[in-house]
């Protein structure tokens, strides 16, 4: 009696709290509804668990579990009232989980709606024949690659045939064929395809891809100018749920069945990303119409479990230039003019942010030493100053110095673990996550401030201009900033190496269009909007590097004078501009 006491006092305190942080509403009677008040997402509770919870329970009937992200309470919807009371009577304050907490339950009047219905149409130009091929044609397939070496990319293994898809620039050498062509047992698809109305021009590139359960392809669009208008893609293990995604946003989930054939053409080809979600279930799509006779896809809260599962896309490559009408995604031409900002911080998130947090570690092992002038404006700062240090990297420029306060901000989380590493044994420094254009610092604030080889990462004029207006706003007057910016000169660097021959040649697409040119690393730079290549070595692995350990970061490298000008604000003054190792200078104070 005492312990039935407790658990409704319990029960009654998660009610309260339910409703006041989260506006759950719990209610006295028995009803189809229960919530699970201290077991969800957030806790490690899956659906498994749910169902071990319930296998004893003969008359109890569940339809639907529903656990929200990062939440630690979940629902249960049951067919009728008796099989929820039948639960809650058995199991309130008595079943365990896994870890052994006890789980403390209510009744809802209601549970949130898990369903989200998408009502955008399939992309044109996007084919899936199902059973394409038999159950024994694709076991064939299966067995024609060998797959006992090591997985190759971060999130899946690849093969490729005809020509060597290269991840770094998302193209193929057409100079270089693979002494292995495509093999001859998939001759027979051509022909198959023809018999559903498509005829096409024979592949002469295969990439295989093998995913396990849980890895998946990132979103994009295979690249325009190298290979042709129809992409193919037999699927074979596993069903699986491929993503569409177009720049209006609109937005459809696909269920790619295996042995089917997946017929990419027009807009799906060219104006449409696709991807599939690095996870081990996917989501249960209802087909339905909705009532003004619309097709929609619902993803209903159901999941179904991933095999492995075995793609073959197959390409042709292209002679000429791509001819879409489809200019957002093709890297066919360049956008010329100031990028828009959405369109630039995209970039700064996919070639700078990105790159920075993968590479944190091994980036911070190549950098130690101070560069002169920096080191010569640092030691000027006098004893009780506060030094802002923005874009602090892995804080090699935090002075060991115990007279003034120093901040060193950094909005990569990789590398601000290493800064904190870095400065943990000097008194009077803190370490700051915070994006440049973005800090939450109050105006005035800093004696002085060095923002060291950051600016050059900012994709528009207008954000470099903003970068240089929150330098001035954080300064006091009076207070003084040194800015420095990678130079597009490097003829009196020690960046150049002899004899290299620049080939800036590779472009790769950005969304929206953006053709940006993957830099040649150690030769001059001809172009000021830039990738480039940062080759990731781990540092306890001496393993040769493979393309997918090159990532891309995005540089604007600055003409002479136009950090200068860049510095030109009514509040801030100039007092020095220079070129050292490579990089323009500035120092400048606040009036
Ligand atoms: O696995 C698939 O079906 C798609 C693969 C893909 O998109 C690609 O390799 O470009
Ligand atoms: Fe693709």
């Amino acid at each position: 009696m005492e312990r039935n006491k407790n658990i409704e006092r319990k029960c009654k305190r998660f009610s309260a709290r339910l409703k006041s942080s989260k506006g759950v509403s719990c209610v006295e009677y028995p009803c189809p509804n229960i919530v699970l008040c201290n077991v969800g997402q957030a806790t490690g509770f899956t659906k498994e668990d749910v169902y071990k919870l319930v296998e004893d329970l003969k008359t109890v009937n569940i339809q639907k579990f529903i656990a929200e992200k990062g939440e630690s309470h979940s629902f249960l919807v049951f067919e009728d009232t008796n099989s929820a009371a039948e639960f809650y009577h058995t199991s309130n304050g008595k079943a365990k989980v896994r870890n052994g907490t006890t789980i403390f339950m209510n009744y809802v009047q209601s549970v949130p709606n898990d369903e989200i219905t998408c009502t955008d149409g399939i992309p044109k130009g996007l084919s899936i024949l199902p059973d394409f091929i038999s159950h024994d044609e694709e076991q064939k397939y299966i067995n024609l690659f060998d797959w006992t070496t090591e997985a190759n990319l971060k999130n899946r293994q690849v093969k490729h045939y005809g020509y060597e898809f290269r991840y770094g620039s998302n193209d193929v050498d057409l100079n270089s064929p693979l002494p292995e062509s495509i093999p001859d047992e998939c001759n027979m698809l051509w022909e198959r395809l023809k018999t559903f109305g498509f005829d096409i021009e024979t592949p002469d590139q295969l990439t295989v891809n093998k995913y396990c359960p849980g890895q998946g392809i990132p979103s994009h669009v295979d690249r325009h100018s190298p290979f042709s208008d129809t992409i193919l893609s037999l699927s074979l293990g596993s069903d699986v749920v491929m993503d569409w995604r177009h720049h209006s946003n609109k937005y459809v989930p696909v269920v790619v069945p295996s042995r089917s054939m997946l017929v990419m053409q027009n807009e799906a080809r060219y104006d449409w990303q696709h991807g599939i979600q690095p996870r081990t279930w996917d989501p249960v799509i209802d087909i339905r119409k909705s009532s003004d006779g619309q097709t929609e896809r619902v993803i209903t809260g159901d999941t179904k479990p991933r095999d492995t599962r075995i793609s073959l896309t197959f390409r042709k490559t292209r002679e000429g230039p791509c001819q879409c009408q489809f200019k957002t995604l093709c890297d066919r031409g360049t956008v010329e003019g100031e990028l828009s900002d959405d369109l630039a911080s995209h970039l700064e998130e996919l070639h700078v942010h990105q790159v920075y947090e993968q590479i944190a570690g091994h980036f911070s092992t190549t950098r130690h030493k101070r560069w002169p002038r920096v080191d010569e404006f640092l030691h000027s700062v006098s004893p009780g100053a506060v030094l802002l240090d923005l874009g602090a990297g892995n804080g090699k420029n935090i002075l060991n110095r115990n007279d003034i306060l120093q901040i060193a901000g950094e909005r990569s989380s990789g590398l601000l673990l290493e800064c904190a590493g870095h400065t943990q044994s000097i008194p009077g420094a803190q370490c700051v996550r915070l994006d440049l254009l973005h800090t939450p610092l109050r105006d005035e604030c800093a004696d002085a401030i060095i923002c060291i080889a950051v600016i050059h990462h900012l994709s528009s004029a207008a954000r470099r201009r903003q970068a240089v207006s929150t330098i001035s706003r954080l300064l006091r007057p009076g207070g003084r900033a040194l800015i420095t910016v990678w130079a597009k000169d490097q003829s009196k660097s020690n960046y150049l190496a002899q004899n290299k021959e620049n080939h800036d040649t590779n472009l790769v697409t950005m969304v929206g269009g953006l053709n940006l040119p993957v830099h040649e690393n150690r030769t001059q730079f001809r172009h000021s909007d830039l990738l480039v290549p940062w080759k990731l070595r781990k540092v306890e692995d001496k393993k040769p590097l493979k393309t997918s350990d090159t990532f891309l970061r995005y540089y604007h490298v600055f003409e002479e004078g136009e950090l200068v000008q860049l510095c030109e604000m009514p509040h801030l003054e100039i007092e020095s501009s220079f070129y050292e190792e490579g990089n323009w200078c500035v120092v400048c104070k606040k009036r």
